[in-house]
């Protein structure tokens, strides 16, 4: 039995004012036994975040880490300073980090094995662009990007990852996928990780994002691959998370 995982990503969104606001309103109302419910926050926010968060069950998590624990990269964060504030979380690979940050699959996989490298949990998001699902590569892109992410992972490791399947279509636009287009992928994505792991491929979590809403959420999660949703704008205002996470038990 896998338990749910329902992940807000704040994005560029929320000063620290603003995320301390949000997690007193959310505070007891997104927890609910039987889902794990996660705030990725930018990292001005997550010293914040991680205090608010005590003695709730409520985890952390940052959007983005290097690769390297150290060194002359300027502006960038690592896994040793996520880890020493408390979060557990740390979104890899996002559509938008491979896009504007030039994140290849490569650099991917060297931050997941420094994620684990350090006791962080990664969230890998993989996924197609709109004009690979429209000349029917959805299925070859989500391989390529999984067995690149996931490369020379132990299968203990891979079972305790999250992928997070986003068609690149439908993240922002309103446009989210169909419950039944999303379990065939996401279905097809625990196929994969089943081939190269085997029996992690049943522990694994795999979540839908992609314009999921409060009115959606249920449907993308009655479908018995998918194990939660990692979801942007809807995750902004309190009410509407706090009904997600209402919605995923
Ligand atoms: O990480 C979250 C995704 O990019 C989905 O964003 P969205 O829910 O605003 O479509």
């Amino acid at each position: 039995m896998r338990t749910p995982i329902i992940a807000g990503n704040w994005k560029m969104f929320k000063t620290v004012s603003e995320a301390e606001a949000f997690f007193a309103e959310v505070k007891g109302k997104a927890e609910r036994p039987g889902v794990e419910s996660v705030i990725c926050a930018p990292f001005t926010n997550l010293p914040a975040l991680v205090k608010a968060a005590a003695g709730t069950t409520i985890a952390i998590g940052a959007q983005n880490m290097h690769f390297e624990d150290s060194g002359a990269f300027t502006g960038e964060i690592s896994g040793p300073m996520l880890k020493e504030l408390g979060v557990k979380y740390v979104i890899l690979g996002h559509s938008e980090r491979r896009a504007y940050f030039a994140e290849t699959d490569e650099i991917v996989n060297k931050k997941v094995h420094a994620a684990f490298k350090h006791g962080l949990t990664p969230i890998i998001c993989v996924g197609e662009k709109l004009e690979e699902r429209e000349a029917g590569k959805t299925k070859d892109v989500c391989k390529t990007q999984t067995e690149a992410a996931l490369k020379g992972l132990t299968a203990e490791q891979a079972a305790q990852a999250v992928i997070a399947y986003e068609p690149i279509w439908a993240i922002g636009t309103g446009k989210s996928s169909t419950a039944d287009d999303a379990e065939d992928v996401i279905a097809y994505i625990r196929g994969v990780v089943r081939g190269l792991f085997g029996e992690a491929a049943d522990r694994v979590r795999i979540q839908y994002g992609g314009s999921v809403k409060p009115d959606n959420i249920r449907e993308f999660l009655s479908r018995p691959n998918i194990d939660g949703a990692l979801v942007g704008g809807a995750s902004l205002e309190p009410a509407s998370y706090i009904k997600l996470i209402e919605g995923a038990v």
